[in-house]
């Protein structure tokens, strides 16, 4: 089966990207999460990058916060997608991380996720769609997923206040 790459700059990034994390799981698609950062381990960043394919991967997860580099320079060194993640930094709010990832240049794509946990779980939710395309129970599972939220949403009926 297709596994997903989660990389992220740091491991103060793991809480917000095991958003991604478990949506994959929860769709039973296989991923592995790791640091990779175009700062601090720009070698490593360009032997993931490069030979991601090879591994077995159907697409990349990358979050990051601050001067977010690390989405854009994976993308540049790989054909597969490439799902950005902002991760809400302290100085800025994320505000920094979105503007680091959104602006790519013509010609390299990243596909750009919400700031902080929502970004992440849609980000997931997103690489699952994309191995949806080749796998049935994936696909079966976002579909019984959403269904299930559709569902839900209806069922809260009219709101009533507390007193
Ligand atoms: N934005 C990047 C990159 C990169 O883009 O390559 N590498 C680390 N970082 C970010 O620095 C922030 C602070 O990291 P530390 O908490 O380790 O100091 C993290 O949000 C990380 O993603």
């Amino acid at each position: 089966m297709a596994k997903v790459a989660i990389v992220m700059g740091s491991t103060s990034d793991w809480p917000t990207m095991q958003n991604a994390a478990q949506m994959l799981k929860s769709f039973g698609v296989e991923f592995e999460a790791k640091v990779v950062s175009a700062h601090r381990t720009p070698n490593l960043l360009v032997e993931f990058a490069e030979t991601a394919h090879e591994m077995g991967f159907s697409c990349i997860i990358a979050g990051a916060g601050g001067a977010a580099h690390l989405p854009g320079m994976i993308a540049a060194h790989t054909h597969l997608p490439v799902f950005g993640c902002p991760v809400k930094s302290k100085a800025l709010n994320g505000i920094d991380s979105l503007l680091s990832i959104v602006q790519m240049p013509k010609g390299v794509a990243v596909g750009t996720l919400a700031i902080g946990e929502a970004g992440a779980a849609n980000a997931g939710l997103l690489a699952a769609q994309v191995v949806a395309l080749q796998d049935e129970a994936v696909r079966d599972a976002v579909i019984a997923f959403r269904k299930t939220q559709t569902e839900t949403v209806l069922s809260n009926g009219n709101l009533e206040l507390d007193a």
